[in-house]
Order: structure tokens, then C-alpha cells, then sequence
């Protein structure tokens, strides 16, 4: 079967020097509520990934961002996530507005590295969590484009 895709955004406060990352907790639905995640959702039919991903933050965080580089990960360049699920990280930083749990989550935070333990990720998403962390310098590297 093939899997869906999903997109997502490691949202850090700067690209060019990241030194935080925002999490978000799930409100819904119930079998992910209280895990943590990249804020995103499912590519919808006529839509790229990048337009998809421009609208899942607009609606679940309420900004406008910019986005940096891929993440690109191990699987086809993506990260499979769930057996029916298959994710695009992209890293990207707010433009307009400031980020608010609107719709899928309850809480949004900025995590430093340090963080990143403290908060349960989906279980999908615990890999993507250690490979950023081996980006983890000064900041981040290869966010920016
Ligand atoms: N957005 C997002 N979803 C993730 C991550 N990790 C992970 O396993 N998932 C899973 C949770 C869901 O089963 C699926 C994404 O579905 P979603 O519920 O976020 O997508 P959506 O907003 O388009 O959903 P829908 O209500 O329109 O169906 O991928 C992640 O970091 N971000």
C-alpha cells in the first residue's frame, strides 16, 4: 500500500543560526493526544508539498513562514512515520505572526536541544528528533537555504 504523504515544518527561530525548535502537542484526534510533533499535515489532491505545508501552518499555528532547506531523510528522501504515513520535514521560520495552538494542538513551545527529551514525540517522529539533534553546533546546521 502506498503511503500518504505528509509535510511538516522544524520551525526554528532563525534559519541562517537556529538555536530553538517549536514543538507541538496534540489536542486530537484521540490515539495522539499529548505527543508531540512537527507541526503539518496531509498534501490535499492539486497541491505541491510546499503549498501544502504554506497551509497547514496557516491553519494549525496561524503564521506565514519562510521556508529553509529539506530535511531530507532515509526513505525516498522522506521519513516513514506510520505504516500508512509517509513525511517531508522542511525547516522554516515565522514571518508573520506568532505561533498559537489553533486547531490539532493545545500547546506549542520553543524547544532547545536540551528540551528535546523532556517531550513525548510521536513514536514516528523520535528518529527525525535524534538526527536533528546530530545537526545541533553552535545551532542548527543546514537550516537555511
Ligand atoms: N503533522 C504531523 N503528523 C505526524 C508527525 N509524526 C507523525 O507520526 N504524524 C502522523 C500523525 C497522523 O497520523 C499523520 C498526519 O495526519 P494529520 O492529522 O496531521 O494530517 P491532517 O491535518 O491533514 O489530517 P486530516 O484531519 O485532514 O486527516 O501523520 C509529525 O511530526 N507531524
Amino acid at each position: 500500500m502506498e503511503r500518504k504523504l505528509v509535510v511538516a515544518a522544524a520551525i526554528v527561530d532563525d534559519l541562517s543560526a537556529p538555536s530553538v525548535l517549536l514543538g507541538a502537542r496534540r489536542s486530537r484526534p484521540e490515539h495522539l493526544v499529548g505527543m508531540w510533533e512537527f507541526p503539518g499535515g496531509k498534501v490535499d489532491p492539486g497541491e505541491t508539498p510546499e503549498q501544502a505545508l504554506h497551509r497547514e501552518l496557516c491553519e494549525e499555528l496561524g503564521v506565514k513562514v519562510e521556508l529553509g532547506s529539506e530535511f531530507v531523510g532515509p526513505d525516498d528522501g522522506g521519513w516513514i512515520i506510520t505504516d500508512r504515513h509517509v513525511m517531508r520535514l522542511w525547516f522554516a521560520q515565522v514571518r508573520e505572526g506568532a505561533p498559537e495552538p489553533l486547531i490539532e494542538h493545545d500547546l506549542v513551545r520553543w524547544l532547545a536541544p536540551e528540551d528535546w527529551d523532556s517531550v513525548p514525540w510521536l513514536p514516528g517522529d523520535v528518529r527525525i528528533v535524534e538526527e536533528l539533534r546530530l545537526h545541533v553546533g553552535a545551532g542548527f546546521r543546514g537550516a537555511g537555504t
